[in-house]
């Protein structure tokens, strides 16, 4: 199977999973990226049923309009039902890496704000210890310089993502070769960098089920 279909299959399976969420009038809150993509095209045969989505990113956003399916202001929205989005690695406890699409930040407000967070990924994305795929962080624009030379005592190696500016008008560094024993106390101390608006470790709320996409079929993992 490739990638693509094995990210369609997980997809396929996060929709059976909110079907209920559905029929019972709850707001679904959307995710960002290719993944996320295959969910929001698969969610267009439900746009009569569906009371309303919040998006996690401009283009989901737009995705979602094209396919004429609702989308609300998460401040409109109360607590969502349930929330559904990729990620770029995921351990066996659910804590994530996210926000190689740049969308870090509304998506972790997207995940606070929902009862069930679900993520959807293909089994590249399983990995024994977070890390491997550069760390996003979001920063104010003048702190840009200043989080770099934290993140360096901290002992990461920060790359300003050139040409990239998020749908909150803020930058991102990547933080290459971190060692991220513990993610819940890195997201925190990343947190606490004067200039830095979230980082891209879902440790403090991380996914409650995990769909993977193999090619034995649609595994689903739970903590
Ligand atoms: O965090 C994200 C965007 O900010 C995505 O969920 C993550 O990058 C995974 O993307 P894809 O489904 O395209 O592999």
């Amino acid at each position: 199977m490739t990638q693509d279909e094995l990210k369609r299959a997980v997809a396929q399976a996060a929709i059976s999973k909110v079907e209920s969420a559905i029929a019972d009038g709850e707001i679904i809150g959307i995710g960002t990226g290719s993944t996320a993509n295959f969910f929001i095209d698969l969610l267009a045969d439900y746009k009569n049923d569906i009371r309303g989505t919040v998006a996690s990113s401009e283009a989901s956003a737009e995705r979602l309009k094209s396919h004429g399916i609702e989308v609300l202001e998460l401040n409109n929205a109360g607590t969502l039902g349930v929330y559904v989005d990729g990620a770029d690695e995921s351990n066996h406890h659910l804590e994530l890496i996210k926000g190689g699409g740049a969308a870090l930040t509304r998506e972790k407000i997207a995940a606070a704000a929902s009862k069930e967070f679900i993520c959807i990924a293909d089994e590249s994305k399983l990995v024994d210890r977070l890390g491997a795929f550069p760390l996003p962080i979001e920063v104010i624009p003048m702190a840009r310089s200043l989080v770099g030379r934290e993140v360096v005592k901290l002992g990461g190696n920060p790359v300003y993502r050139e040409g990239v500016v998020t749908d909150n008008g803020n930058v991102i560094i990547d933080v290459y070769d971190f060692m991220i024993d513990v993610p819940r106390k890195t997201e925190e101390t990343l947190n606490n960098i004067p200039g830095v608006v979230t980082n891209g470790l879902f440790a403090l709320r991380p996914a409650d089920v995990l769909l993977l996409g193999t090619p034995d079929g649609v595994k689903e993992m739970t903590r």
